[in-house]
């Protein structure tokens, strides 16, 4: 399971937890200006917007999870088991622009500024299933896509591409996006005040503990579970709008949503584990992340390298806790 988010104080975040019971050997991974990116049918790219994100690189090509370019557009694939249905090669048509899965955050990220031009985009594109290689098949992914403006979902499915607003800021995994949204009424009454007793006139009872406004807010690790929980926390979260006070919220709202090994199990004695928890800001172009192991906040700042460059940056993971010991 995952989960992604958006978040605006002063500035725009955005990030993802990645939870699964195994990782791909994942990197920070900086794509300036001028790194050739090649597309299976698209031909070659060699300049665009600069790119931070999580990625497992091979072969020197970065396959991203989620990452946002230096205009301050981002976006996250979840993954959408047996919804997501990706289209053939569609070679005679020429106003189609095919692009595979595992190339659509590149092809995304490398020239739309915003999420209106995003949608244009979208018009034009016929999302294939594609593999990068026999290694690794075509994940089966649905997308959060979003600016300081706005966010989308993007699921490519039996009936074609599918493009929803998403006033929430939220999206986890199966089922689809409009039945997630629609589910979410089951939760209209939920409120972090607490509640008036409109139970029944004559019945006297006595709110014994805080908090129980949100009495009924599912608690499982279910994708539409956490659906509803992290809505709900990000839709009434208060911050600060400084840097750390963002930052700190918003692995807070992630933390609504994380999971612990033992307690999703997948396979015989395999858990599915939050094994990272990502945050970037929009506008500075700053990665953020802590991993299952790791809790203390790094950064990658991709302002702070040559992004004129032609050479990827990979940053591997900081794993291992760093305890403050205070005496
Ligand atoms: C497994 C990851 C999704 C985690 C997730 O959503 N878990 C939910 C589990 S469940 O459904 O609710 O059961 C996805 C997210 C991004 C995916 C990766 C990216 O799409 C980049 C490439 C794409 C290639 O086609 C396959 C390898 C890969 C490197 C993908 C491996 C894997 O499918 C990733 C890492």
């Amino acid at each position: 399971m995952c989960t992604a988010a958006t978040y605006k104080t002063k500035d725009f975040y955005m990030g993802r937890t990645l939870d699964y019971e195994f990782a791909y050997g994942e990197e920070v991974t900086v794509m300036p200006r001028n790194y050739p990116l090649h597309f299976r049918y698209m031909g070659d790219m060699s300049e665009h917007f600069a790119i931070i994100g999580m990625a497992h690189v091979a072969d020197n090509y970065p396959l991203y999870y989620d990452a946002v370019n230096e205009k301050g557009l981002g976006m996250a694939g979840l993954n959408f088991v047996g919804n997501a249905v990706y289209a053939e090669p569609d070679t005679e048509a020429d106003e189609k622009e095919n692009v595979s899965q595992y190339e659509f955050i590149p092809w995304v990220l490398s020239q739309c500024s915003s999420v209106k031009e995003v949608r244009s985009l979208l018009m034009r594109i016929n999302l294939v299933g594609t593999p990068y290689s026999e290694m690794f098949p075509a994940a089966q992914l649905h997308w959060i896509i979003a600016d300081e403006n706005e966010a989308i979902t993007v699921e490519s499915v039996k009936e074609g591409l599918k493009v929803y607003d998403n006033h929430v800021g939220v999206l986890t995994n199966n089922p689809p996006f409009d039945i997630q949204m629609l589910m979410l009424a089951d939760y209209a009454g939920l409120s972090p005040k607490q509640p008036v007793n409109t139970f029944a006139s004559g019945v006297n009872l006595n709110m014994y503990s805080r908090g129980m406004g949100a009495m009924g807010l599912p608690g499982d690790l279910s994708s539409r579970s956490r659906f509803a929980r992290v809505a709900y926390t990000k839709m009434n979260s208060r911050s600060g709008d400084s840097e750390n006070e963002s930052v700190s919220q918003f692995f807070h709202i992630l933390g609504s949503v994380e999971q612990q090994r033992g307690c999703c199990e997948v396979a015989d004695g395999k858990y599915e584990i939050t094994i990272y928890t990502s945050c970037w800001n929009a506008a500075k172009g700053i990665y953020y992340y802590t991993t299952y192991e790791n809790s203390q906040i790094s950064a990658v700042d991709m302002n702070r390298e040559d992004l004129e460059s032609s050479g990827l940056k990979r940053y591997p993971l900081v794993n291992g806790q760093h305890i403050n010991y205070q005496n």
